[in-house]
Protein backbone atom coordinates (compact mmCIF):
# COMPACT_ATOMS: atom_id res chain seq x y z
CA UNK A 1 0.00 0.00 0.00
CA UNK A 2 1.83 3.35 -0.70
CA UNK A 3 1.70 6.72 0.69
CA UNK A 4 -1.19 8.24 -1.58
CA UNK A 5 -3.52 5.08 -0.84
CA UNK A 6 -3.20 5.38 3.08
CA UNK A 7 -3.50 8.96 3.17
CA UNK A 8 -7.06 8.51 1.11
CA UNK A 9 -8.17 5.88 3.87
CA UNK A 10 -7.21 8.41 6.62
CA UNK A 11 -8.99 10.86 5.17
CA UNK A 12 -12.17 8.73 4.66
CA UNK A 13 -11.62 7.88 8.36
CA UNK A 14 -11.61 11.54 9.21
CA UNK A 15 -14.90 11.56 7.84
CA UNK A 16 -16.36 8.57 9.55
CA UNK A 17 -15.32 9.95 12.94
CA UNK A 18 -16.95 13.20 12.11
CA UNK A 19 -20.30 11.82 11.03
CA UNK A 20 -20.10 9.43 14.32
CA UNK A 21 -19.02 12.23 16.43
CA UNK A 22 -22.58 14.39 14.96
CA UNK A 23 -24.62 11.31 15.78
CA UNK A 24 -23.77 10.30 18.87
CA UNK A 25 -24.32 14.35 19.68
CA UNK A 26 -27.66 14.11 18.96
CA UNK A 27 -28.28 10.71 20.10
CA UNK A 28 -27.29 12.59 23.78
CA UNK A 29 -29.88 15.28 22.64
CA UNK A 30 -32.54 12.79 22.52
CA UNK A 31 -31.24 11.12 25.64
CA UNK A 32 -31.58 14.44 27.20
CA UNK A 33 -35.11 14.69 26.08
CA UNK A 34 -36.34 11.38 27.66
CA UNK A 35 -34.33 12.05 30.69
CA UNK A 36 -36.64 15.09 30.85
CA UNK A 37 -39.85 13.00 30.50
CA UNK A 38 -39.09 10.92 32.59
CA UNK A 39 -38.22 12.74 35.18
CA UNK A 40 -41.44 14.85 35.32
CA UNK A 41 -42.58 10.79 35.27
CA UNK A 42 -40.65 10.28 38.22
CA UNK A 43 -39.09 6.87 36.81
CA UNK A 44 -35.13 6.12 37.10
CA UNK A 45 -33.01 7.04 34.19
CA UNK A 46 -31.05 3.66 33.81
CA UNK A 47 -33.30 1.23 31.96
CA UNK A 48 -31.87 -2.20 31.74
CA UNK A 49 -34.95 -3.85 30.17
CA UNK A 50 -34.59 -0.79 27.64
CA UNK A 51 -30.45 -1.48 26.73
CA UNK A 52 -30.99 -5.02 26.37
CA UNK A 53 -33.89 -4.28 23.83
CA UNK A 54 -31.43 -1.60 21.66
CA UNK A 55 -28.73 -4.26 22.08
CA UNK A 56 -30.57 -7.02 20.69
CA UNK A 57 -31.51 -4.95 17.72
CA UNK A 58 -27.85 -4.64 17.12
CA UNK A 59 -27.08 -7.60 17.15
CA UNK A 60 -29.63 -8.37 14.80
CA UNK A 61 -28.76 -6.41 12.63
CA UNK A 62 -24.39 -6.48 13.18
CA UNK A 63 -23.06 -7.73 9.87
CA UNK A 64 -19.51 -7.68 10.78
CA UNK A 65 -16.61 -7.67 10.75
CA UNK A 66 -17.03 -6.33 14.50
CA UNK A 67 -17.75 -9.14 16.67
CA UNK A 68 -20.67 -8.94 18.44
CA UNK A 69 -19.07 -8.55 22.42
CA UNK A 70 -16.88 -5.43 20.54
CA UNK A 71 -20.22 -4.09 19.40
CA UNK A 72 -22.03 -4.47 23.02
CA UNK A 73 -19.07 -2.87 24.59
CA UNK A 74 -19.27 0.16 22.29
CA UNK A 75 -22.87 0.67 22.63
CA UNK A 76 -22.62 0.11 26.51
CA UNK A 77 -20.38 3.08 27.06
CA UNK A 78 -22.44 5.08 24.71
CA UNK A 79 -25.54 4.34 27.23
CA UNK A 80 -23.16 4.96 30.35
CA UNK A 81 -21.67 8.66 28.97
CA UNK A 82 -25.43 9.67 28.07
CA UNK A 83 -26.27 9.26 31.59
CA UNK A 84 -22.85 10.60 33.08
CA UNK A 85 -23.69 13.61 30.89
CA UNK A 86 -27.03 14.11 32.49
CA UNK A 87 -25.81 13.94 35.80
CA UNK A 88 -23.71 15.80 35.67
CA UNK A 89 -25.44 18.22 34.20
CA UNK A 90 -28.08 17.91 37.14
CA UNK A 91 -25.04 18.25 39.05
CA UNK A 92 -24.67 21.75 38.14
CA UNK A 93 -28.27 23.09 39.10
CA UNK A 94 -27.45 22.13 42.77
CA UNK A 95 -28.02 25.65 44.89
CA UNK A 96 -24.99 24.72 46.72
CA UNK A 97 -22.85 24.70 43.26
CA UNK A 98 -19.87 26.59 42.16
CA UNK A 99 -21.74 26.69 38.70
CA UNK A 100 -24.86 27.67 40.35
CA UNK A 101 -23.11 30.52 42.37
CA UNK A 102 -19.97 31.46 41.19
CA UNK A 103 -18.83 33.93 44.34
CA UNK A 104 -17.77 32.27 47.73
CA UNK A 105 -20.55 32.20 50.07
CA UNK A 106 -19.40 34.04 52.70
CA UNK A 107 -20.74 33.03 57.06
CA UNK A 108 -21.18 35.89 59.76
CA UNK A 109 -21.35 34.22 63.00
CA UNK A 110 -20.88 36.94 65.68
CA UNK A 111 -19.31 39.02 63.33
CA UNK A 112 -16.59 36.39 62.45
CA UNK A 113 -16.77 36.49 58.80
CA UNK A 114 -16.08 32.60 57.81
CA UNK A 115 -15.01 32.19 54.10
CA UNK A 116 -13.67 35.40 53.58
CA UNK A 117 -10.29 34.57 53.35
CA UNK A 118 -7.92 33.10 55.57
CA UNK A 119 -8.97 30.95 58.04
CA UNK A 120 -11.24 30.80 61.42
CA UNK A 121 -11.16 29.01 64.76
CA UNK A 122 -13.56 27.33 66.34
CA UNK A 123 -11.97 25.76 69.47
CA UNK A 124 -13.49 24.44 72.34
CA UNK A 125 -14.41 21.08 74.62
CA UNK A 126 -15.44 18.02 73.24
CA UNK A 127 -17.99 17.88 75.83
CA UNK A 128 -20.10 20.45 78.18
CA UNK A 129 -19.16 19.14 81.06
CA UNK A 130 -19.16 22.05 83.98
CA UNK A 131 -19.23 26.02 83.81
CA UNK A 132 -15.66 26.14 84.68
CA UNK A 133 -14.46 24.53 82.63
CA UNK A 134 -16.13 25.98 79.65
CA UNK A 135 -15.65 29.50 81.06
CA UNK A 136 -11.44 28.09 81.57
CA UNK A 137 -11.41 27.56 77.64
CA UNK A 138 -13.43 30.54 76.65
CA UNK A 139 -10.72 32.89 78.90
CA UNK A 140 -8.32 31.36 76.78
CA UNK A 141 -10.04 31.74 73.23
CA UNK A 142 -10.82 35.34 73.76
CA UNK A 143 -7.98 35.95 75.20
CA UNK A 144 -6.59 34.96 71.90
CA UNK A 145 -8.80 37.59 69.64
CA UNK A 146 -11.25 35.04 68.68
CA UNK A 147 -14.79 34.97 68.01
CA UNK A 148 -15.50 31.43 68.42
CA UNK A 149 -16.54 28.70 70.42
CA UNK A 150 -17.30 24.98 70.26
CA UNK A 151 -18.82 22.14 72.81
CA UNK A 152 -20.97 19.19 72.94
CA UNK A 153 -24.11 19.63 75.15
CA UNK A 154 -25.80 16.77 73.16
CA UNK A 155 -23.18 13.76 72.92
CA UNK A 156 -23.62 10.97 70.39
CA UNK A 157 -22.02 8.67 71.74
CA UNK A 158 -20.89 4.55 70.52
CA UNK A 159 -21.54 3.79 73.28
CA UNK A 160 -25.11 3.85 75.17
CA UNK A 161 -23.49 4.19 79.04
CA UNK A 162 -20.68 6.76 78.42
CA UNK A 163 -21.61 10.19 79.13
CA UNK A 164 -24.46 11.77 77.03
CA UNK A 165 -23.84 15.00 77.70
CA UNK A 166 -25.88 17.72 79.91
CA UNK A 167 -28.40 18.64 77.25
CA UNK A 168 -30.32 21.66 77.73
CA UNK A 169 -28.22 22.60 80.53
CA UNK A 170 -25.35 22.42 78.79
CA UNK A 171 -26.58 24.82 76.24
CA UNK A 172 -27.53 27.40 78.79
CA UNK A 173 -24.07 27.09 80.20
CA UNK A 174 -22.07 27.53 76.39
CA UNK A 175 -24.86 30.63 76.18
CA UNK A 176 -23.71 31.96 79.59
CA UNK A 177 -20.07 31.82 79.25
CA UNK A 178 -20.02 33.06 75.14
CA UNK A 179 -22.03 35.94 76.63
CA UNK A 180 -19.52 36.64 79.22
CA UNK A 181 -16.78 35.93 76.60
CA UNK A 182 -17.90 37.61 73.74
CA UNK A 183 -17.94 34.57 71.61
CA UNK A 184 -20.25 33.01 69.31
CA UNK A 185 -21.51 29.81 70.18
CA UNK A 186 -20.91 26.14 68.12
CA UNK A 187 -22.87 23.42 69.07
CA UNK A 188 -24.21 19.58 67.87
CA UNK A 189 -27.97 19.39 67.51
CA UNK A 190 -28.65 15.36 67.22
CA UNK A 191 -32.23 15.40 66.94
CA UNK A 192 -35.21 17.57 65.22
CA UNK A 193 -37.10 17.59 68.68
CA UNK A 194 -34.45 19.48 70.12
CA UNK A 195 -33.80 22.33 67.55
CA UNK A 196 -36.22 24.58 68.19
CA UNK A 197 -35.37 25.33 72.09
CA UNK A 198 -32.00 24.71 71.20
CA UNK A 199 -32.00 28.27 68.88
CA UNK A 200 -32.14 30.42 71.48
CA UNK A 201 -28.73 29.83 73.05
CA UNK A 202 -26.67 28.69 69.87
CA UNK A 203 -25.39 31.13 67.26
CA UNK A 204 -24.44 27.89 65.17
CA UNK A 205 -26.20 24.84 64.41
CA UNK A 206 -23.43 21.91 64.21
CA UNK A 207 -25.05 18.68 62.66
CA UNK A 208 -22.18 15.74 63.30
CA UNK A 209 -20.96 13.18 60.99
CA UNK A 210 -23.45 10.30 62.96
CA UNK A 211 -26.32 12.82 61.53
CA UNK A 212 -24.61 14.26 57.83
CA UNK A 213 -27.69 11.95 56.24
CA UNK A 214 -30.25 12.33 58.87
CA UNK A 215 -32.85 14.11 56.14
CA UNK A 216 -35.44 15.35 58.47
CA UNK A 217 -32.18 16.76 60.81
CA UNK A 218 -31.13 18.61 57.60
CA UNK A 219 -34.37 19.75 56.33
CA UNK A 220 -35.31 21.38 59.87
CA UNK A 221 -31.98 23.19 60.18
CA UNK A 222 -32.63 24.66 56.37
CA UNK A 223 -35.68 25.98 57.68
CA UNK A 224 -33.73 28.22 60.32
CA UNK A 225 -32.31 31.25 59.36
CA UNK A 226 -28.78 29.74 61.76
CA UNK A 227 -25.88 29.40 60.28
CA UNK A 228 -25.07 25.42 60.33
CA UNK A 229 -21.69 23.57 60.21
CA UNK A 230 -22.12 20.43 58.13
CA UNK A 231 -19.27 17.49 59.22
CA UNK A 232 -18.86 14.97 56.30
CA UNK A 233 -20.16 11.84 57.73
CA UNK A 234 -18.09 8.32 58.98
CA UNK A 235 -18.19 6.90 55.56
CA UNK A 236 -19.83 9.49 52.96
CA UNK A 237 -18.60 10.54 49.35
CA UNK A 238 -17.95 14.24 48.83
CA UNK A 239 -20.89 13.93 46.33
CA UNK A 240 -22.82 12.71 49.52
CA UNK A 241 -21.72 15.34 51.80
CA UNK A 242 -22.52 17.82 48.96
CA UNK A 243 -26.06 16.58 48.65
CA UNK A 244 -26.38 16.70 52.40
CA UNK A 245 -25.37 19.89 52.01
CA UNK A 246 -28.05 20.62 49.52
CA UNK A 247 -31.13 19.62 51.95
CA UNK A 248 -30.32 22.28 53.91
CA UNK A 249 -30.16 25.01 51.07
CA UNK A 250 -33.47 23.44 49.23
CA UNK A 251 -35.19 24.71 52.52
CA UNK A 252 -33.80 28.40 52.44
CA UNK A 253 -30.83 28.37 54.55
CA UNK A 254 -27.29 29.47 52.68
CA UNK A 255 -25.16 29.95 55.74
CA UNK A 256 -23.92 26.38 55.21
CA UNK A 257 -20.23 25.77 56.43
CA UNK A 258 -18.84 22.30 55.23
CA UNK A 259 -16.52 20.46 57.75
CA UNK A 260 -14.48 17.62 56.41
CA UNK A 261 -13.32 15.59 59.95
CA UNK A 262 -12.01 12.22 58.32
CA UNK A 263 -13.62 9.40 56.81
CA UNK A 264 -13.49 5.52 58.20
CA UNK A 265 -10.64 3.84 55.77
CA UNK A 266 -8.53 0.87 56.84
CA UNK A 267 -5.57 3.09 58.44
CA UNK A 268 -5.26 2.40 61.96
CA UNK A 269 -2.28 4.78 62.51
CA UNK A 270 -5.29 7.50 62.95
CA UNK A 271 -8.91 7.42 64.32
CA UNK A 272 -9.77 8.58 60.95
CA UNK A 273 -8.16 9.69 57.60
CA UNK A 274 -8.05 13.03 57.25
CA UNK A 275 -9.07 13.62 53.32
CA UNK A 276 -7.26 17.03 52.83
CA UNK A 277 -7.92 17.54 49.39
CA UNK A 278 -11.31 16.80 50.01
CA UNK A 279 -10.93 20.47 51.35
CA UNK A 280 -10.18 22.04 47.50
CA UNK A 281 -12.68 19.49 45.97
CA UNK A 282 -15.37 20.98 47.92
CA UNK A 283 -14.53 24.51 47.19
CA UNK A 284 -13.92 24.17 43.45
CA UNK A 285 -17.62 22.28 43.37
CA UNK A 286 -19.58 24.19 45.85
CA UNK A 287 -19.35 27.92 46.41
CA UNK A 288 -19.50 27.21 50.58
CA UNK A 289 -16.58 27.79 53.27
CA UNK A 290 -14.88 24.46 54.60
CA UNK A 291 -13.56 23.49 57.85
CA UNK A 292 -11.50 21.13 58.69
CA UNK A 293 -11.36 19.19 62.47
CA UNK A 294 -7.90 18.34 63.23
CA UNK A 295 -8.94 16.29 66.61
CA UNK A 296 -11.72 13.88 65.26
CA UNK A 297 -9.96 13.20 61.87
CA UNK A 298 -6.57 12.81 63.47
CA UNK A 299 -7.57 11.65 67.54
CA UNK A 300 -4.21 12.26 68.48
CA UNK A 301 -2.68 15.43 69.79
CA UNK A 302 0.56 15.40 67.83
CA UNK A 303 -0.92 15.69 64.42
CA UNK A 304 -3.10 18.48 65.50
CA UNK A 305 -0.21 21.27 64.96
CA UNK A 306 0.72 19.35 61.14
CA UNK A 307 -2.36 19.09 60.07
CA UNK A 308 -4.00 22.31 61.10
CA UNK A 309 -1.54 23.35 59.22
CA UNK A 310 -2.00 21.23 56.18
CA UNK A 311 -5.42 22.59 56.34
CA UNK A 312 -4.51 25.89 56.25
CA UNK A 313 -1.75 25.52 53.61
CA UNK A 314 -4.28 23.94 51.42
CA UNK A 315 -7.00 26.66 51.13
CA UNK A 316 -9.33 25.79 54.45
CA UNK A 317 -11.69 28.49 55.57
CA UNK A 318 -11.46 27.41 58.96
CA UNK A 319 -9.30 25.23 61.44
CA UNK A 320 -11.63 23.15 64.35
CA UNK A 321 -9.93 21.48 67.70
CA UNK A 322 -10.81 20.49 70.90
CA UNK A 323 -9.53 22.26 74.52
CA UNK A 324 -9.88 20.92 77.81
CA UNK A 325 -8.60 22.48 80.69
CA UNK A 326 -7.76 19.20 81.99
CA UNK A 327 -7.88 16.24 79.43
CA UNK A 328 -7.05 13.44 81.62
CA UNK A 329 -10.58 13.96 82.85
CA UNK A 330 -12.24 14.71 80.39
CA UNK A 331 -15.90 12.81 80.17
CA UNK A 332 -15.07 11.82 76.50
CA UNK A 333 -12.19 12.24 74.04
CA UNK A 334 -9.28 11.97 76.48
CA UNK A 335 -6.67 11.26 74.15
CA UNK A 336 -6.97 14.27 71.78
CA UNK A 337 -8.12 17.15 73.45
CA UNK A 338 -5.34 20.05 74.09
CA UNK A 339 -5.40 21.45 77.49
CA UNK A 340 -4.46 25.35 77.95
CA UNK A 341 -1.07 25.43 77.89
CA UNK A 342 -0.67 22.94 74.79
CA UNK A 343 -3.19 25.50 73.08
CA UNK A 344 -1.57 28.32 73.44
CA UNK A 345 1.58 27.36 71.92
CA UNK A 346 -0.49 25.26 69.44
CA UNK A 347 -2.10 28.15 68.58
CA UNK A 348 1.31 30.56 68.38
CA UNK A 349 2.52 28.16 66.03
CA UNK A 350 -0.82 28.59 63.59
CA UNK A 351 0.09 32.28 63.57
CA UNK A 352 3.54 31.74 63.03
CA UNK A 353 2.77 29.71 60.27
CA UNK A 354 0.23 32.02 58.49
CA UNK A 355 2.74 35.00 59.02
CA UNK A 356 5.39 33.28 57.18
CA UNK A 357 3.27 32.42 54.46
CA UNK A 358 1.50 35.06 54.17
CA UNK A 359 -1.75 34.20 55.25
CA UNK A 360 -3.93 36.64 55.85
CA UNK A 361 -6.79 37.14 58.18
O1 LIG B 1 -34.73 5.09 26.57
C1 LIG B 1 -34.56 5.54 27.70
O2 LIG B 1 -35.37 5.34 28.60
C2 LIG B 1 -33.37 6.34 28.01
O3 LIG B 1 -33.26 6.88 29.10
C3 LIG B 1 -32.28 6.44 27.01
C4 LIG B 1 -31.17 5.45 27.28
C5 LIG B 1 -30.23 5.47 26.05
O4 LIG B 1 -29.08 5.89 26.18
O5 LIG B 1 -30.69 5.03 25.01
C6 LIG B 1 -30.43 5.89 28.48
C7 LIG B 1 -30.35 5.13 29.61
C8 LIG B 1 -31.16 3.96 29.85
O6 LIG B 1 -30.51 3.05 30.66
C9 LIG B 1 -31.64 3.39 28.59
C10 LIG B 1 -31.71 4.10 27.47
Amino acid sequence: MNQQELEVLRSQIDGLNLEILRLINERAEIVEQIGKIKEKQGVNRYDPLRERHMLDLLKEHNNGPLNQMTVDFIFKQIFKTALKQLEAEKKKELLVSRKKKATDTIVNVNGELIGQGGPSFVYGPCAVESYEQVEAVAKSISEKGLKLIRGGAYKPRTSPYDFQGLGLEGLKILKEVGQKQGLGVVTEIVTPRDLEQALDYIDVIQIGARNMQNFELLKEAGATNKPVLLKRGLAATIDEFIHAAEYIMSKGNENIILCERGIRTYEKATRNTLDISAVPILKQETHLPVMVDVTHSTGRRDLLLPCAKAAIAIGADGVMAEVHPDPSVALSDQQQQMDIPTFDAFHDEILKFMKQYEVAK
